[in-house]
C-alpha cells in the first residue's frame, strides 16, 4: 500500500442484530502429509486452519487479516465451499452446508462468490470478457430480464468498465481492469456474499485504491456482505465494518474496527498494527504510532506450538502461554463483541491513553 493511497470513508451503519448470513463453528482444515515407502500412510498434517469461529451479517464488511500462511485462503476457500472442511460447521442462511454435495449447494452456490488474488491466473485467456462473465450465469441457470447479454453489459459499466469490450479478450485489458472484469464476473450472479481474496494485493499500488473503492460501492449499493481478505490492514480497516486476526490457523482476536485499531489487546495485533503504515484517509488527522518488531518467524502449521501459538513470538509469554491455550473471549475492558485470545493481554492503545485501563484479572494476579 502507498502513503499516496486515499480511500473512501467507511461505512458503520450495518445492523448487527438479527441472524448471520454464514456462521462459522469449529471451522478445521487439515492437509495431510503422506509419507512411508512401498506404501503410503498418513505421517503428519499442515493445520491450516484450526477450530474458528465467526459470522457474516448481511451487508457486512468483515476483514480477516494476518501474515503469509496463517491461514486465510484457507479460510476463504473453505467459507466459499471450494474446499472440504476437515471439521466444524459452516451455517449459510440458517443451512448447514459444512459437507453438502455439488447437488446440494446448486441452489446457493450463485449466492457466495469468491473474487481471487490474482485476476491473471484468475480469467481464462481464450474466452472474451463476455464469456468469462456470462458462463458462470449459464452454469447456475440464471437468465435476468433482457437476456444474459444484457445483465453482462450492466455488469461492465457497473465496475466501470466499457460495455463495448463485451468481444475483447483479457490480455487486452490491464491488471485493475482485469480486476474489474473478476469483479463484474461475481457480481452477474446477484450474489449475497463475495469472499474477497487479497483482491489487490497483485496490483499496482497506484490501482489499489480504485479497485477497493469499487468494491466499496458495490458492497454498499448493492448491500452484498463481503469477507476482505488481507494482510495488509490499511486497507482492512477502512473496507472492514468488523475484522479478525488470525495466526497459525487460529483467530487471535475479533472485534469491530475501532476497537481492534484503537485499543487492539493482543500483542500479535498490537505488533501488526505497530507496523502499518498508514493509508491516508480523507480527512484524516496523523498521530504517533508506536513501533514493534516482532522476533523471529512464522513456526510451521505442521508442528505448532503448544498453548498459545504466538507465545515463541511474544514478548509477554509466561509458562502458562505453553500449558494452556487461551480461548477467544470477551476479556474485562473490551466492548461487546471485542473478544482475544490471550492470558496476558495489552493495555489496550496504539497511540498511548490517559484512562485508566482494567486489566485482566490474571495480569492483574501476575502484577501482584
Ligand atoms: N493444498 C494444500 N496442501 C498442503 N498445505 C497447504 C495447502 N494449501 C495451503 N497449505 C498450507 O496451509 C497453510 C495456510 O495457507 P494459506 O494459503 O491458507 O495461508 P494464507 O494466510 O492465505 O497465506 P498467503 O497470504 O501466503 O496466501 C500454509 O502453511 C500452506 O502452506
Amino acid at each position: 500500500m502507498s502513503e499516496e493511497l486515499t480511500l473512501t470513508k467507511p461505512q458503520d451503519d450495518v445492523p448487527r442484530s438479527g441472524e448471520p448470513l454464514m456462521k462459522v463453528e469449529g471451522l478445521t482444515k487439515h492437509f495431510p502429509i503422506m509419507g512411508g515407502f512401498p506404501f503410503k500412510r498418513q505421517v503428519g498434517a499442515v493445520q491450516a486452519v484450526d477450530g474458528i469461529d465467526l459470522s457474516v451479517m448481511p451487508g457486512e464488511s468483515f476483514g480477516l487479516v494476518g501474515e503469509s500462511g496463517c491461514g486465510k485462503s484457507t479460510t476463504g476457500r473453505l467459507l466459499t465451499r471450494l474446499l472440504e472442511p476437515t471439521r466444524g460447521k459452516i451455517s449459510y442462511r440458517g443451512r448447514d452446508i459444512s459437507h453438502a454435495s455439488r447437488k446440494e449447494m446448486a441452489p446457493v452456490r450463485s449466492e457466495i462468490q469468491m473474487i481471487f488474488q490474482d485476476p491473471y491466473s484468475s480469467l481464462n485467456p481464450r474466452q472474451t470478457v463476455g464469456s468469462i462473465i456470462g458462463n458462470p450465469m449459464e452454469v447456475n441457470g440464471i437468465n435476468p430480464p433482457g437476456g444474459r447479454e444484457k445483465r453482462i453489459r450492466e455488469m461492465l459499466e457497473t465496475v466501470g468498465l466499457n460495455p463495448e469490450h463485451y468481444n475483447r479478450f483479457p490480455h487486452e485489458f490491464s491488471g485493475g481492469q482485469r480486476q474489474r472484469i473478476g469483479v463484474a464476473r461475481a457480481l452477474a450472479l446477484k450474489p449475497k456474499l463475495i469472499v474477497a481474496d487479497e483482491p489487490v494485493s497483485a496490483l499496482d499500488v497506484s490501482i489499489q485504491a480504485q479497485v477497493v473503492n469499487l468494491l466499496q460501492q458495490v458492497q454498499r449499493d448493492m448491500g452484498i456482505a463481503f469477507v476482505f481478505i488481507a494482510h495488509d490492514l490499511a486497507i482492512v480497516r477502512h473496507f472492514s465494518q468488523r475484522l479478525a486476526v488470525m495466526y497459525l490457523g487460529k483467530i487471535v482476536e475479533v472485534g469491530d474496527r475501532d476497537s481492534i485499531y484503537q485499543r487492539p489487546r493482543h500483542p500479535y495485533t498490537h505488533a501488526l498494527l505497530s507496523a502499518v503504515p498508514e493509508a491516508k484517509l480523507e480527512d484524516s488527522e496523523d498521530e504517533q504510532r508506536e513501533r514493534i518488531r516482532l522476533a523471529g518467524d512464522v513456526p510451521s502449521p505442521i508442528n505448532p506450538p503448544s498453548g498459545c501459538r504466538f507465545r515463541t513470538r511474544c514478548w509477554k509469554a509466561q509458562d502458562k502461554c505453553a500449558t494452556e491455550e487461551p480461548p477467544l473471549v470477551q476479556i474485562t475492558g473490551n466492548t461487546a463483541g471485542h473478544l482475544t485470545a490471550c492470558h496476558f493481554p495489552e493495555e489496550g492503545s496504539t497511540t498511548g491513553r490517559d484512562e485508566e485501563i482494567v486489566l485482566d484479572a490474571a495480569l492483574k494476579a501476575m502484577e501482584s
